[in-house]
């Protein structure tokens, strides 16, 4: 029975997620952050009859309250996209956040797991990473960049055009990173269905591009919540069945650190990419082993050397704002 802090906990992701994780067993304090709200989130979950308690930490000054026995520090805090914004444009407000949130876990929680939900996945990661090395606590089993919806994603979308295809059941292995043309999802291990080529094509780029979907269709209002949250819950979930009860061999697909990590050298090798999303065993520490990517067709092969080239500058950009603290001119 472990605390778990929800940072960003009054957001469209974070209220959704944190009643997910009210429906844990395995958490016995769910801990509440956000500048905003989160007093009042944390008094309406708590009524609900399970047995976890739940406190609401409102602003800087109660985030070390809220961080201190962590078990695992979940992260949806930051702005969300608009129509015709990138997962990058957002770079400029959320790099600061998260830098700042990584920088107090460094200090309070320094063995927490840190899920990273806040966009763009593929530089916030290394940021937390960057700064958890700074503070001589990084511990590259621990840090998760959460992909999940684009797993879930994939099995939704596979099933709307081959409804044989159990989407609870049946998981597809995403790899690469989370935005656009570096989500690679890799329909080529469904074995038991055929595609055509063309669908194929249609599907991959509905799973790359998921993610505007729900942004057009909010028209302003934001992206995908509660999809993300019960996304975010799954993962989260995962973690905590792997590490708390000890249960071997949960596998999810997430944007981690390769170096040091388990079973990561021959993706280091192939990708030569400090991070990459691709299936993970979860167990007591975190990371157990990273999985060696799965046989690709040549399309999926054509499709990651594309990611690595954009994942390339998306960490470089993560990593140098924690060295400089300054965001590239360019993007001002
Ligand atoms: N990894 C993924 O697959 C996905 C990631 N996202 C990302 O998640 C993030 C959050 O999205 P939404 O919940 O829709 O946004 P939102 O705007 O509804 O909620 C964000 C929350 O963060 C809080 N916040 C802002 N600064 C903070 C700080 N310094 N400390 C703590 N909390 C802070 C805000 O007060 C707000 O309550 C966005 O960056 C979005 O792009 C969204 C969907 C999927
Ligand atoms: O599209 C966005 O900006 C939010 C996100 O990451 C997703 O829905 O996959």
């Amino acid at each position: 029975m472990v605390k778990v802090v929800v940072c960003g906990a009054a957001g469209g992701i974070g209220q959704p997620l944190s009643l997910l994780l009210k429906q844990s067993e395995l958490i016995s304090h769910l801990a509440l952050y956000d500048i905003v709200n989160a007093a009042g989130v944390a008094a309406d979950l708590s009524h609900i009859n399970t047995a976890s308690k739940v406190t609401g930490h409102v602003g800087k000054d109660s985030l070390a309250e809220a961080l201190q026995g962590a078990h695992t520090v979940v992260i949806p805090a930051g702005v969300p996209r608009k129509p015709g914004m990138t997962r990058d444009d957002l770079f400029k407000v959320n790099a600061g956040i998260v830098r700042d949130l990584a920088e107090a876990c460094a200090q309070y929680c320094p063995r927490a797991f840190i899920l990273v939900i806040s966009n763009p996945v593929n530089s916030t990661v290394p940021i937390v990473c960057e700064v958890l090395k700074k503070a001589n606590v990084f511990d590259p089993k621990r840090v998760f960049g959460v992909t999940t919806l684009d797993v879930v994603r994939s099995s939704t979308f596979v099933h709307q055009i081959k409804p044989q295809f159990e989407p609870h059941v049946n998981r597809i292995t995403v790899i690469g990173g989370h935005s656009g043309a570096t989500i690679v999802p890799i329909l080529s291990q469904i074995k038991q269905l055929s595609f055509s080529a063309e669908e194929i094509k249609a599907l991959t780029q509905r799973i790359q591009f998921g993610g505007d979907e729900v942004v057009k269709a909010k028209d302003g209002a934001g992206s995908a919540t509660l999809s993300m949250a019960y996304a975010g819950a799954r993962f989260t979930n995962s973690l905590l069945e792997a590490s708390v009860r000890g249960t071997r061999g949960l596998i999810e697909s997430t944007y981690v650190h390769l170096a040091g990590n388990p079973g990561a050298e021959s993706n280091l090798r192939s990708t030569g990419l400090e991070y990459f999303a691709q299936d993970v065993e979860l167990g007591p520490e975190g990371v157990t082993n990273v999985q060696t990517l799965p046989n690709l067709s040549s399309e999926e092969q054509r499709l990651v050397q594309v990611a690595i080239g954009e994942l390339k500058g998306n960490i470089a950009k993560g990593i140098g704002f924690v060295a400089n603290g300054a965001i590239p001119t360019s993007k001002l």
